[in-house]
């Protein structure tokens, strides 16, 4: 705006030059040629003609004259009303220019060529606190401004930002001590674009020489804050305040290029609170949340200072230690974290110990790239777990090939669903007191090209980590309803059929349409399904537990516990459950007679489920021993190879067959009253067959 007024000030300039030019040169024309014209009229001799023209002409000269100073002064009046207009309108302009910097919402500044303060604006004294005169006598400095370069704070050189359209996020100091932060603007004022004085030619833009700088600053502390907070929240973890998993890669990867540059060593420690899911679902989640805290802060303190802590999210933690020198410092601060985790923990007045299982890998020796660190530290962490938790065990080449053959089964297995390789297996399960076979526990095989018949314990753990058991478990409730079905036809007995259910199938919310469509599909009754659920999928919270169970009973199957005993349930806990079987876990059969804790056990839990009205199975029956054990100590139902090894559907059928006149015998000569102290005596069950076709 300031160029457009100075040139219009320009040409009315010149207008006026031009007219005080032209007035004189009329001037003298119109007296030369009266000056002519009487010379002429004198030389013609007639003098009454001659003066009569030249007074005539004299008049019109003078008329002319006048004419043309009239004009002249005419349009004198003209062009300095019209720059008296201008230059109020300018003043008028300047005044506007003038309130809207003092009252801008803009902090503003001006300095002189030599980067002195000559003024700044009312808001520039709000934001920072100083006076005009503080500002004038000590300069920019005393707001001790700093930038970002390469992501650290450094103080601003006076030379770097005294530039034209130099712009940038400042960090300032306020009087009261506080950080603001300011999105600052520079703008150089050139001579040229200074207010020209008449006559002046502006010069180009080049050779302007700097009278000034004008800085303009707006106050964006709020949303740097907000920025931060964001931040903040996008690399750290809410609760514990520890890096989150995308600041660790990010750490992890930069020490990595560092430790490729200086040669040195990194170890990545993964950890995991051992069973503080059960923590967790018994004291509360707030309890967890403290732990989980407390965890953070005993970390942080058995590391140093420039290493990192950072929490994955659940109870997963990650240090990354860096500069290692020597290896076994390694696993001294691994031994430090698991003796620090396990000082007791005060908990809703509950002292609780923690223990944790850690998994390391080391860099460059184990990988070099973080991605790959991180699999190799977890999966070393998977290693520790096994091993019976509360340790650390290193990555090894051995536990990669693991996963590698882990990764091929997983893709076998998918193929193995659609291509139908799994079939069924039945292992018959007798009733000690009719004596006779009254159901079959369905058990998965696999029957895979190459290997031949492959087992579940080979196969369902990654089954159950991929989540390909829910489709599998699917299937093996289908096919298990269906051929049990058809067997009853065949055969007339109804006998029922148990199908094992993973921790996936347990939390399906489909389960329920599952086994409703398995039955519908084969026609067989839900009376005739038992569901085996194993005692660690029970655990948590009981409510909730009670909720799941109630509503799988309610498709009117029945349900027992699998393995009972090999988890850490109570038969307190028990009484709250709504299930009808318990199955002994076959580790406490196995050593009847020889062990006669494991004795004790089995006939206490056997008189325990009965009082609560539940009936009891005994697992892994291999000998007449323990067959006479389970018998007199009441058991009601008994599986193993001592009456039968799982059979295929056929195998199964003709076994029915052969049984059934023998059954009949057998019945007669089991009066329960007549069994106590009959330890090792014959009986009808030592006549059944303990080889058979098994699958
Ligand atoms: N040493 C010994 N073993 C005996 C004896 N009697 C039976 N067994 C074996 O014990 C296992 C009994 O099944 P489980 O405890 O439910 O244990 C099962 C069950 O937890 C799981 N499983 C089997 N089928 C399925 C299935 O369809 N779905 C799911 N989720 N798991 C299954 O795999 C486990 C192992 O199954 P299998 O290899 O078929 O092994 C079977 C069976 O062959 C005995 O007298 N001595």
């Amino acid at each position: 705006m300031g160029g457009k007024v100075n040139t219009e000030l320009a040409q009315a300039a010149q207008q006026l030059t031009v007219s005080t030019k032209v007035f004189p040169l009329l001037f003298l024309a119109l007296g030369s040629i009266s000056t002519l014209a009487t010379v002429w009229v004198f030389a013609a001799g007639d003098s009454g003609y001659s003066v009569g023209i030249l007074g005539k002409l004299s008049v019109a000269g003078a008329l002319c004259l006048l004419g043309t100073f009239a004009l002249y002064l005419f349009q004198l009046n003209r062009t300095l009303s019209h720059s008296i207009a201008e230059s109020r309108e300018q003043d008028l302009r300047l005044k506007k220019l003038g309130k809207a910097v003092t009252k801008s919402g803009c902090a503003i500044a001006i300095l002189d060529g030599r980067g002195s303060v000559e003024y700044i604006n009312q808001q520039f004294e709000e934001t920072t606190g100083y006076s005009m005169q503080e500002i004038i006598e000590n300069g920019m400095q005393i707001l001790h401004p700093k930038i970002y370069v390469n992501g650290h704070l450094v103080p601003i050189k006076r030379t770097e930002w005294l530039q034209d359209a130099w712009a940038n996020e400042v960090q300032t100091t306020r009087k009261d001590g506080s950080v603001s932060w300011a999105s600052v603007s520079v703008s150089v004022v050139d001579n040229h674009e200074l207010p020209l004085a008449s006559g002046a030619d502006p010069e180009p833009s080049s050779s302007g020489k700097t009278q000034g700088y004008v800085v303009s600053a707006i106050d964006i502390s709020e949303l740097k804050n907000l920025n931060h907070e964001m931040q903040r929240l996008a690399l750290n973890d809410e609760l514990t305040g520890l890096a989150n998993r995308r600041l660790f890669v990010d750490r992890l990867e930069m020490q990595l290029r560092v430790s490729r540059r200086e040669k040195n060593s990194i170890a990545l420690l993964f950890l995991d609170l051992d069973k503080f899911k059960r923590i967790n679902d018994t004291l509360g989640h707030d309890a967890g949340d403290q732990l989980l805290i407390t965890v953070a802060e005993r970390l942080k303190r058995c590391v140093r200072a420039n290493d990192t802590v950072a929490r994955f999210g659940g109870d997963e933690f990650v240090v990354l230690l860096t500069d290692i020198t020597d290896p076994l410092s390694v696993t001294h601060i691994a031994q430090l974290i698991l003796a620090s985790l396990k000082q007791p923990i005060t908990l809703n007045q509950h002292e609780i110990i923690v223990s944790t299982s850690i998994g390391i890998t080391l860099a460059p020796t184990d990988g070099l790239e973080a991605e790959s660190l991180v699999k190799n530290a977890d999966l070393a962490l998977y290693r520790a777990k096994d091993q019976g938790r509360d340790c650390y065990h290193y990555f090894t080449e051995e536990l990669n090939a693991q996963a590698i053959r882990q990764l091929v089964l997983e893709q076998e297995l998918r193929l193995a669903l659609n291509t139908n390789q799994f079939s069924l297996a039945f292992q018959p399960q007798f009733d000690f007191k009719q004596g006779r076979l009254i159901s079959v526990e369905a058990l998965l095989r696999w029957n895979h090209p190459s290997q031949g018949m492959v087992f579940p314990n080979d196969f369902v753990t990654v089954a159950e980590e991929t989540g390909l058991i829910v489709p599998i478990g699917n299937w093996v409730l289908r096919n298990a309803c269906k051929q049990i079905r058809q067997l009853q036809v065949v055969t007339g007995r109804n006998i029922k059929v148990a199908v094992n259910l993973s921790m996936r199938q347990f939390h399906d919310e489909q389960l329920e349409d599952n086994i409703a469509q398995a039955l519908q599909y084969s026609g067989l009754k839900a009376k005739y399904l038992e569901l085996e659920v194993t005692e660690s999928m029970l655990m948590g919270d009981v409510d909730m537990v009670v909720a799941r169970l109630t509503r799988l009973k309610s498709t009117g199957v029945s349900i027992a516990i699998d393995d009972f005993g090999s988890g850490y349930s109570s038969l307190s806990y028990l009484r709250k459950l709504p299930v009808d079987v318990l199955k002994v876990d076959r580790a406490f059969v196995r050593d009847i007679p020889e062990q006669l804790h494991d004795m004790e056990i089995t006939a206490a839990v056997i008189a325990v489920a009965h009082k609560l009205g539940l009936k009891v199975v005994a697992e892994g029956v291999e000998n007449i021993d323990q067959r006479d054990f389970l018998m007199i100590n009441r058991c009601d139902y008994a599986q193993g190879f001592f009456f039968s090894r799982p059979l295929s559907y056929t195998g199964l059928n003709e076994f029915m067959q052969r049984n059934e006149c023998r059954q009949k015998f057998e019945l007669s000569i089991y009066p329960p009253e007549d069994i106590a102290g009959q330890s090792g005596s014959e009986s009808w069950l030592s006549t059944l067959p303990s080889n058979t076709t098994s699958h």
